[in-house]
């Protein structure tokens, strides 16, 4: 196996090659570092991927699980269309007023709306509200509730609803079924949810990069 500053050296370079520079993305991380949020966002090349596939996708609602400082979320937002929307749910107040501050700075306001508490709690609320289904999910909260998440996922969409899962590799532990860390065991939970489930068709893809190993889930609600 290659070493981890391999990886990290190929992100880059990936990232100079195909990125362009981008200052608000860039204050966006320096901020979230700034408040003490740990920096597990998706990486800069995973994050336009996200927005490859929300563009792909021709997405005009977008729901997120798991906010952090909001980086993965502008990267969604900036894919979506005039007049599209982005709901975005986080349980830490601190991460919620950080990210509140980050959309402000990427002028995205008035496309996202952010939802702070669980986002279980969140997600009946919005159910009671009568949410309209959303064109992609992304799930990347804590993993223990990923079996809750991906039925709520289920519950908000379509078909031709597009789901996405992120860290679902988790260093290979995936394979552990012995694994004490309930963050393996919830989302080996939902590898089986997603097999047993018809209206899913899903692979995952492995990753390796300047956040270690990892990789996504990808699925699409069938029609
Ligand atoms: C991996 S981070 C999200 C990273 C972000 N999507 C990105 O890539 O920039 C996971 C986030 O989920 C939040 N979280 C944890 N448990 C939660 C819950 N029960 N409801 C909502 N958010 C939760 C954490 O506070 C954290 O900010
Ligand atoms: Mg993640």
């Amino acid at each position: 196996m290659q070493a981890a500053n391999t990886w990290e050296q190929v992100d880059r370079y990936i990232s100079e090659q195909l990125l362009p520079d981008d200052a608000v993305l860039e204050e966006v991380l320096a901020a979230n570092r700034k408040a003490g949020l740990p920096p597990i966002e998706v990486t800069p090349n995973q994050g336009q991927l996200l927005n490859l596939w929300a563009r792909m996708q021709r997405a005009e609602r977008i729901l997120e699980i798991g906010t952090l400082g909001g980086y993965s979320t502008i990267w969604l937002a900036r894919a979506l269309p005039v007049g599209g929307r982005l709901v975005t749910l986080e349980l830490d107040p601190l991460h919620a007023r950080t990210a509140q501050h980050n959309f402000a700075l990427a002028e995205l306001e008035s496309k996202i709306e952010l939802r702070v508490g669980p986002a279980l709690e969140q997600l009946a609320r919005m159910k009671e509200e009568n949410a309209a289904p959303f064109d992609l999910i992304f799930i990347d909260a804590d993993k223990p509730n990923n079996p809750g998440y991906l039925q709520w996922a289920l519950h908000f969409s379509r078909p031709g609803t597009v789901i996405i899962g992120d860290n679902v590799i988790r260093d290979g532990e995936i394979v552990n079924g012995h694994s004490t860390d309930p963050r393996v065991q919830g989302v080996r939970q939902f590898y089986r949810m997603l097999a047993a489930e018809p209206r899913i068709s899903a692979t995952a893809i492995q990753t390796v990069g300047s956040k270690g190993y990892d990789g996504f889930m990808l699925g699409i609600v069938n029609g």
